[in-house]
């Protein structure tokens, strides 16, 4: 299956459980893969036939900032259903990290899949 990536995303959002994380912003970091055939867009040279990796990271990071929740499960969760259904991705990857969380800890985070592989038929 061809992929389109986004590798460190990095960006501030309020995010956290405990009352002090809602009053300040927090450094996230996201890996993400997305299932698409690249064919199309690689035949005419058409951004228009692929997934704009700079449209999708603007897109993620407006999201994260309208939507503050809790637990970074949660956001993970919800910008892969935004994604999936915004841009009609029908299989992603996403890695969602939160570098400063835990002081002796290099990163930590949650990283899912979501939707269906393409199969042969469909590349
Ligand atoms: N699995 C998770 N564990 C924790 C989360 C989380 O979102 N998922 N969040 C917190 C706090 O917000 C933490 O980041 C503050 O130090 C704790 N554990």
């Amino acid at each position: 299956m061809d992929k389109v990536y986004i590798e460190g995303l990095t960006f501030q959002a309020t995010i956290g459980f405990y009352a002090w994380e809602k009053e300040i912003k927090q450094t996230l970091v996201i890996d993400l893969a997305m299932g698409w055939q690249i064919a199309p867009a690689a035949e005419n040279d058409d951004l228009s036939k692929t997934l704009d990796y700079a449209e999708i990271s603007e897109a993620i990071v407006e999201f994260a900032n309208a939507n503050p929740v809790d637990l970074i499960e949660t956001l993970a969760e919800r910008i892969a259903a935004f994604l999936m259904a915004k841009y009609h991705i029908p299989w992603l990857r996403l890695k969602l990290m939160k570098p400063h969380a835990v002081h002796n800890a290099s990163t930590v985070g949650v990283e899912i899949e979501r939707g269906q592989p393409l199969t042969g038929q469909q590349r």
